[in-house]
């Protein structure tokens, strides 16, 4: 194992319970870091902008909530979880005025560091706690006594105690629980961005969209259909978490095994690994970060218009009304059937 992995007995919770921690957002990532800090013991506050619509949630979830500027100013621990595209702004106008020599600012992604849209004055400690799943899951696990396992970093150690800290926060939100992996910035942010675009939400949500218009212009009905290659691939994917996919091919029948050998690499073919390489260059090179944050500089025009047309996809329908009929319905509460916005 060359990788270093921490887990609760390598990090000292006290160093965080000793400071004033502000989390700026509260989405995905935020209500879970916030609550699962606050159910750590440590003094948390939220900072989000007047008239935010999260301001409410959080407090009814008993959090104290300031705007952005005074959280970071009352607090000497700055967690940004706002969206990536907002975090270059509000660093700008609502955090670095309030930085004090000694604070800690603290990342969940490394993208706005490893791109140089934030450039942190020099006396800060500069972290990064990515844990590897969607905030409702951080918050899920958290509550059920476990954890999920974080990437942490440190871009900048000015007082020299960064990586005790980074330590400390993974063990607040949980991730020392489950096990922790040291990481940099650079790697988090582009096999992040590589992993998602390319496999688990580009190759994957692609992938399914394929697979269901190929059998229902076959004629198949829909219903079938997005059982076959959507429904079902939770339980597949739930078997490869679990054990590689080894597993995954142990418990299908040797039928479904002898197809994934001989029909797999005709689906996954190496013009499909020469694009995936070219992704992986996009990112190394800031073309996706830039084509990303100049598409928000002009109103997300870009990724709204995307957005809606991806919604449009016939497999969202089917699955919505199939949905409502079957008892394995399991949905976040704050999650809309048919919107895809947060
Ligand atoms: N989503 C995930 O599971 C993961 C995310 N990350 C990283 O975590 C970070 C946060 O992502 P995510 O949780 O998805 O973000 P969300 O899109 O869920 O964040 C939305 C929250 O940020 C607030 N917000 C938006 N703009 C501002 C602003 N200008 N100032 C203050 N608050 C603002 C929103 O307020 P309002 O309600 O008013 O709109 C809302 O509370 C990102 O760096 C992301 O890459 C890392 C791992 C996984
Ligand atoms: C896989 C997507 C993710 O990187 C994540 C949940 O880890 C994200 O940015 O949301
Ligand atoms: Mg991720
Ligand atoms: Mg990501």
């Amino acid at each position: 194992m060359t990788a270093e992995l921490y887990y609760d007995d390598d990090a000292d919770l006290s160093i965080l319970q000793g400071r004033k921690v502000a989390v700026i957002g509260y989405g995905s990532q935020g209500h879970a870091h916030a609550l699962n800090l606050r159910d750590s013991g440590i003094d948390v506050r939220v900072g989000l902008q007047e008239g935010s619509k999260s301001r409410a949630k959080a407090e009814e979830q008993g959090l104290k909530v300031l705007t952005p500027r005074q959280a970071a100013e009352e607090a000497d621990v700055v967690v940004i979880l706002a969206p990536d595209q907002a975090q270059r702004h509000l660093y700008a106008d609502e955090i670095a005025p309030a930085l004090k020599a000694g604070d800690a600012l603290v990342f969940g992604h490394g993208f706005n560091i490893r791109f140089g849209y934030i450039q942190p004055p020099a006396g800060v400690d500069v972290i990064l706690v990515a844990p590897k799943a969607p905030g409702h899951t951080v918050r899920r696990e958290f509550v059920a006594g476990r954890g999920i396992p974080d990437i942490i970093a440190v871009e900048q150690d000015a007082t020299g105690k960064a990586w005790d800290l980074a330590k400390a926060y993974a063990k607040g939100i949980g991730g020392t629980r489950a096990g922790v992996i040291k990481t940099t910035f650079t790697e988090e942010t582009e096999t992040d961005l590589f992993g998602e675009q390319a496999v688990l939400c580009g190759g994957v949500s692609h992938l399914v969209q394929a697979g269901f218009e190929t059998l229902t212009e076959a004629g198949y009905q829909p219903e079938i259909a997005y059982f076959e290659v959507l429904h079902e691939l939770k339980l597949i994917v739930d078997l490869m978490w679990e054990g590689g996919i080894a597993k995954q091919r142990w418990s299908i029948s040797d039928t479904a095994e002898y197809g994934d050998y001989v029909s797999g690499p005709r689906v996954i073919t190496p013009a499909v690994k020469e694009s995936m390489k070219e992704i992986l260059a996009d990112i190394q090179s800031g073309a996706f970060a830039k084509r990303f944050i100049d598409d928000q500089e002009n109103g997300a025009k870009e990724f709204l218009a995307l957005r809606e047309k991806e919604a449009q996809h016939p497999i969202e329908a089917t699955g919505r009304e199939l949905r409502s009929h079957f008892s394995w319905k399991q949905q976040d509460a704050d999650y809309t059937e048919g919107s895809a916005a947060r």
